[in-house]
């Protein structure tokens, strides 16, 4: 008997816009459905991807180094921990996916969008996400709960117009693919949000 393909399901957003605050919740929304659930974060989610994500989140390098290093980290992940979770029927929830490298390196940055596209085609030419989740919020509210809860990594350091240009990636391609993106306005209460993610975790087949 053939196995049903799991689904791929991602969560983004800028630091500090509440995404992980919820994978737990929706998690535990597949997992009651009897589902094998696989959560995961980029970069990062297998050994060698979080020894880069080190690297990535702490040290500095040059915009394309920093490119490279998370599709490098993606590609084991795809490999090692995606793939086989979705060809045996488990769904992955990811933390950050490619997207992210479109608004960071991309939109924070300023690295051509094309070269990115081009690292995409390369890496996971026929892989993307079933769902994407982007948890929207402005700047001054994400830095409120980020400097409320930790210290802060290189990303996090940046200054307000890279999260400006990081926030405009995200929905500019939100936008560009509708049918895979679902923009939550982050700024509402966690319940409140937890309602609009049980229905559309509730909706994906
Ligand atoms: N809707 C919300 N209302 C109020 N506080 C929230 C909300 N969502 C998250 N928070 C709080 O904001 C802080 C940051 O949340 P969280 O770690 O989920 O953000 P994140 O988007 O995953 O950030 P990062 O990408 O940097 O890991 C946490 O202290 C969390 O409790
Ligand atoms: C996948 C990916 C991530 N980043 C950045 C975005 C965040 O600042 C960190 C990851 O930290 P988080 O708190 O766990 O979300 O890495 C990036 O710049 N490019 C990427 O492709």
């Amino acid at each position: 008997m053939t196995v049903p393909r799991g689904k791929f399901i991602t969560f983004e957003g800028i630091d500090g816009a509440g995404k992980s605050t919820h994978i737990r919740y929706c998690a535990d929304l597949v997992a009651a459905r009897g589902i094998e659930l696989v959560s995961s974060r980029e970069p990062g989610g297998t050994p060698l991807g979080e020894k880069l994500r080190e690297l990535v989140l702490h040290e500095p390098m040059h915009l394309e180094t920093e490119a490279l290093l998370v599709f490098a980290s993606r590609r084991e992940h795809i490999a090692q921990v995606i793939e086989p979770a979705l060809a045996r029927g488990a769904w992955v929830i990811s933390d950050r996916f490619t997207d992210a490298s479109f608004a960071y390196q991309g939109g924070g940055r300023g690295l051509d969008l094309i070269k990115i596209e081009t690292l995409a085609n390369w890496v996971h030419p026929e892989l993307w996400p079933d769902l994407t989740i982007l948890f929207d919020v402005p700047l001054e509210v994400a830095r409120a709960r980020l400097d409320a809860t930790r210290e802060l990594d290189k990303f996090e350091q940046e200054k307000a117009d890279f999260f400006l240009a990081a926030r405009n990636e995200y929905l500019r391609r939100a936008a560009q693919y509708p049918e895979r993106f679902r923009v939550i306005d982050s700024t509402q209460t966690i319940e409140a949000i937890r309602l609009q993610l049980a229905e559309i975790i509730g909706a994906l087949r």
